[in-house]
């Protein structure tokens, strides 16, 4: 189908200045495997910095508001991170949706946001551990991705990442299968909402860790468009196999 693997690292709250060398060799490593395309979303006071070191890596942000501007003391609005020097933005992760109380709705005006700043976007959903053991995995996370589909989404500005709540920083993963049944489903629910031609360029990523062991196999599923990294990421001797994993 032509989807070209996409690799993107997840800083969270990690990183100060003193690790730019890690970004610049990253970005080393990107440029070995153009076949891949590769990030690293920093926070936000790396983003200028980074983008200075990233070579053929691209930097994106970890969040924005859905507002343009206005009295939100601080947030950091789409414009402001592209300024920065960002090309793209994380919206929605599980862990804003828990800790600042993320509602769909909410994501999918960041969403909007950030397209209209020029920005591209990785929404991420994923289940709990009680929703996953409860059956309603399934259920759950399309629910999650028809309320927080942003007006018009399209292939050329909208990714989505899958990452298991209960996957992220805890070394377990969900089966092979789990995998290929959740993307599946999120490819033929972006089917229903999008059509068919737009739907098949949308990438779905795979999120939760992800590491050298794993990659290979997770990125070999049908509808794994690529990995959504968070720890593995922080250094380039564990992201870069990773990122080969993807070539
Ligand atoms: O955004 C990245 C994810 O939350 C995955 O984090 P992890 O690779 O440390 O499990």
């Amino acid at each position: 189908m032509g989807r070209r693997k996409l690799v993107v690292g997840n800083w969270k709250m990690n990183g100060l200045r003193a690790q730019l060398g890690e970004v610049e060799a990253i970005g080393r490593a990107a440029g070995e495997h153009p076949a891949v395309e590769v990030g690293l979303c920093v926070p936000a006071t790396l983003i200028e910095p980074a983008r200075a070191v990233a070579g053929a890596a691209f930097i994106g942000a970890q969040d924005c508001h859905g507002a343009r501007s206005g009295a939100h003391t601080g947030c950091l609005s789409a414009e402001m991170v592209r300024e920065a020097g960002a090309g793209w933005v994380i919206v929605g992760h599980s862990e804003r949706r828990t800790d600042q109380h993320e509602s769909s709705a909410d994501v999918a005006a960041k969403a909007l946001a950030a397209r209209e700043a020029g920005l591209k976007v990785i929404l991420c959903l994923g289940e709990s551990l009680d929703t996953r053991d409860g059956g309603k995995a399934l259920d759950f996370v399309l629910e999650q991705l028809a309320r927080s589909l942003p007006e018009g989404a399209g292939a050329d500005w909208l990714s989505i990442a899958y990452e298991p709540i209960w996957a992220i920083g805890t070394g377990r993963i969900p089966t092979m299968e789990q995998i290929e049944e959740m993307h599946g489903a999120i490819r033929g629910a972006l089917r229903e909402a999008l059509g068919a031609d737009a739907a098949d360029g949308v990438r779905i990523l795979y999120g939760g860790s992800v590491n050298a062991g794993n990659a290979a196999d997770i990125f070999a599923l049908p509808d794994v468009d690529g990995g959504l990294v968070g720890g593995a990421s922080l250094k380039a001797e564990s992201f870069a196999p990773i990122i080969a994993a993807a070539a």
